[in-house]
């Protein structure tokens, strides 16, 4: 399904947050969205998904969901939103039973997307007994249950440390690579954004304009890190940032 926003602006009452926003987000392509902390990033996918509306402009979902798509947008957070008294599996079936799928079609949904995720052993392991990348991997599983025509990622790695930011994001790349979905990816690591972006959406701070839209060519399965093409571009990306990215800190310092 291809995603476009048309001239996309918000305001919370008086504060303007996103100012004109225009992006076409085409099917199986990956958009990473970077900006100064406040510029309105996460509002941008709440509109996405539809949990908001926008005061101006659109958003348009064209196209057919895949087959068996249960929700054609899903989130996941940065916190993994987990319930603690249910195990892995009966996290991830949550969301399938309401859509009144129980019994073993539920576990064949639930068995696949652990098998996806390299949870198979984890089954009835509680959240509590995971390691933070094992909870993000339990939340993305369950985005995958619904087969989701987009998936929509708010700082989805930005708790978890370095190893483990690494190791999920070549997870992301693998699940990708395997079935392609449409993703809107917000983050404020430009390493992410290079290594999991077709295009980046570089916005400005509050309120957020599209300040650049930048396409990387390189496919998803080459990116590695240390790639020197790929330290260029987040090199690029720091300058186009890190102004407003200043004044952005401060501003929060003013409040
Ligand atoms: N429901 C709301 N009501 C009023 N103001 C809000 C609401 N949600 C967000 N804001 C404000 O809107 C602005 C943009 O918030 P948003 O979370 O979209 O930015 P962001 O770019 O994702 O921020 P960060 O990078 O810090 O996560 C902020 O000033 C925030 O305080």
């Amino acid at each position: 399904m291809d995603l476009t926003l048309d001239r996309v602006t918000h305001r919370y009452g008086d504060m303007p947050v996103l100012k004109d926003i225009s992006l076409r987000i085409p099917a199986g392509r990956i958009l990473c969205v970077i900006g100064p902390s406040g510029c309105g990033k996460s509002t941008l996918l709440r509109l996405i998904g539809g949990l908001e509306r926008p005061d101006e402009g659109q958003v348009l979902q064209l196209g057919t969901p895949p087959p068996g798509c249960l929700n054609p947008l899903t989130y996941v957070f940065q916190d993994f939103a987990l319930l603690p008294w249910r195990s892995v599996a009966g996290n991830i079936s949550l969301v399938l039973e309401d859509h009144g799928i129980r019994g073993p079609a539920a576990e064949t949904i639930i068995d696949d997307v652990l098998a996806r995720t390299k949870l198979n052993d984890f089954h009835n392991a509680l959240p509590r007994q995971l390691s933070g990348g094992m909870k993000q991997r339990v939340a993305i599983a369950r985005a995958l249950a619904v087969n989701p025509a987009v998936m929509l990622l708010d700082e989805p790695l930005s708790a978890l440390d370095a190893q483990t930011r690494e190791l999920l994001m070549e997870d992301l790349v693998a699940l990708w690579e395997r079935a392609p979905f449409t993703g809107v990816y917000v983050t404020h690591n430009l390493a992410e954004a290079v290594r999991l972006g077709h295009s980046i959406a570089v916005l400005s701070r509050r309120p957020g304009q599209l300040r650049e839209l930048i396409d990387v060519d390189v496919p998803l399965a080459d990116r590695q890190p240390g790639d020197p093409q790929l330290e260029a571009l987040q090199a690029r990306l720091w300058q186009l940032m890190k102004d407003e990215a200043m004044a952005a800190d401060q501003e929060l310092l003013d409040v």
